[in-house]
């Protein structure tokens, strides 16, 4: 700033004589509130996480796809009260396009399904793995954005495919070393709901606003519930109706509340049968209180949760066989869930299963004198052929920091260009944990390091 004129000049556009550039305003150095940085540790353990869900996914057969971050704000306007739809990242784009950022996945993989049209051949199996966004008041102190790890099945009308679903969750909990004793599946199926409804003559068109409602029914008061589902035309002795029914405690006493020919009972039964030949049963639990918050779910809902109580859910996820026509498409089957990459990791950390995540470096290379850098390249360049991660120190420095950069970095061996050893065509090897070191040729080296990748 001119300190006469006051005036913010460009940095850099300054008379010549006029000195370095002054600063423009202070910059924060921390990211937007609610978004996170990944410096080298924490993405080492997203890295990691990621890995987990590609491997279950690779397992399962499932091929993975992407989307936009930024969608058409359509896609995800619905009129059912969802807290989802209430927090759009929405925007007029420059163009005047209504968009957003995406606050869930499933919406943007329907839309792809549907674009691919009859040349897709069913069943889909896909899995994404993409961060999505919401514009949560900042007064709650919540996290805007999370990735999700999703799992769909599309074109399978029957529960077989959800129960493929909650086997890839439990083979990704075994995987990281979580058991039945930590965590559970919650399993219902909104057929239950329906069936209350239809048997208290509440508008079916209302459906999708009372399972968002009830949904919150361990998040706000019983009171507030039935003042909720009073607006939306569910009378009180309907609401009494629906809540008791959502607290009985097993398939029986729904087969009991619902009568032998009840879809819900069917398909639960069905998914507990299966899943117990898969060998998963012990990890799910019938709860006639899950609906999950998704205005689209029609069937099948499902959430992980940790058995000590202390964590919110886990993931979740369930039947949507109306979403695809409800975007202007045929009825497509299809179900799927989402798997957060924030309440695992605190899972983890509780259960003191993170794993410790290293860089790991073969061989540091690192020429004694400037004249041999070109050397020292040529010799990188050979380990990184043979498959090696080898850091080439590259400024002149003194032994001693070599050393210490090598201890730092927990390298496994240290590779010394000297004239003396080079005109005899060998470099000097140290070993870092034995202290043991070696004069050899650049020919045993490569060789060596080719071994150890094998
Ligand atoms: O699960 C709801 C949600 C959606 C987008 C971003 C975040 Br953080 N959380």
């Amino acid at each position: 700033v001119d300190a006469t004129s006051g005036k913010i000049t460009e940095p850099g556009r300054g008379p010549a004589s006029a000195g370095p550039p002054p600063v423009v305003e202070s910059i924060d150095y921390n990211p937007p509130r609610g978004t996170r940085d990944f410096p080298p540790d924490e993405m080492r353990l997203r890295s990691w996480l990621f890995q987990q869900f590609r491997e279950v996914s690779r397992l399962f057969a499932f091929e993975e796809v992407d989307f936009p971050v930024l969608e058409s704000e359509a896609l995800f306007v619905r009129k059912a009260g969802e807290e989802i739809t209430q927090q759009l990242y929405n925007f007029e784009d420059k163009g005047g396009r209504r968009v957003s950022l995406r606050p869930e996945l499933t919406p943007s993989l329907a839309r792809l399904v549907l674009q691919k049209g009859k040349a897709l051949p069913l069943p889909v199996k896909w899995f994404a793995i993409g961060q999505c966004w919401r514009y949560e008041r900042m007064t709650r102190g919540r996290r805007r954005e999370h990735y999700q790890w999703n799992m769909d099945i599309l074109g399978i009308p029957g529960v077989e495919a959800e129960v493929e679903l909650l086997s890839a969750i439990v083979t990704f909990f075994k995987k990281v070393g979580i058991s039945s004793n930590d965590v559970g599946i919650k399993i219902s199926s909104r057929k239950v709901l329906q069936s209350l409804l239809e048997r208290f003559e509440v508008p079916p068109g209302s459906f999708a606003a009372v399972c968002v409602v009830v949904d919150k029914v361990e998040k706000i008061t019983r009171k507030e519930v039935e003042e909720e589902l009073l607006k939306l035309g569910v009378l009180k002795d309907a609401a009494d109706g629906i809540l008791n029914a959502l607290s009985v405690r097993s398939l029986t006493e729904l087969e009991g509340l619902l009568g032998t020919e009840s879809e819900a009972v069917r398909d639960l039964k069905q998914l507990f049968s299966l899943a117990n030949g898969y060998g998963f049963a012990d990890w799910l639990v019938f709860d006639a209180s899950v609906v999950r918050g998704l205005a689209y779910y029609t069937g099948t809902v499902f959430e992980g949760f940790d058995k000590e109580g202390k964590l919110r859910a886990i993931c979740g996820g369930g039947r949507y066989d109306r979403l695809l026509s409800t975007f202007g498409g045929e009825d497509t089957p299809a179900c799927g869930f989402g798997f957060g990459d924030a309440v695992i990791v605190e899972l983890l950390k509780d259960r003191g299963l993170l794993p410790s995540l290293q860089q790991e470096i073969d061989f540091i290379v690192f020429p004694l004198e400037e004249v041999l850098r070109p050397q020292a390249g040529l010799v990188t360049t050979k380990l990184r052929e043979a498959g090696c991660v080898v850091e080439l120190i590259l400024e002149s420095k003194k032994m001693k920091w070599a050393f210490k950069h090598a201890e730092r970095l927990q390298a496994k061996q240290l590779v010394l260009l000297g004239s003396s050893e080079w005109e005899r065509g060998c470099v000097r090897v140290k070993n870092l944990s034995s202290r043991e070191e070696e004069d050899i040729s650049i020919d045993e080296l490569i060789t060596k390091a080719n071994t150890s990748k094998e």
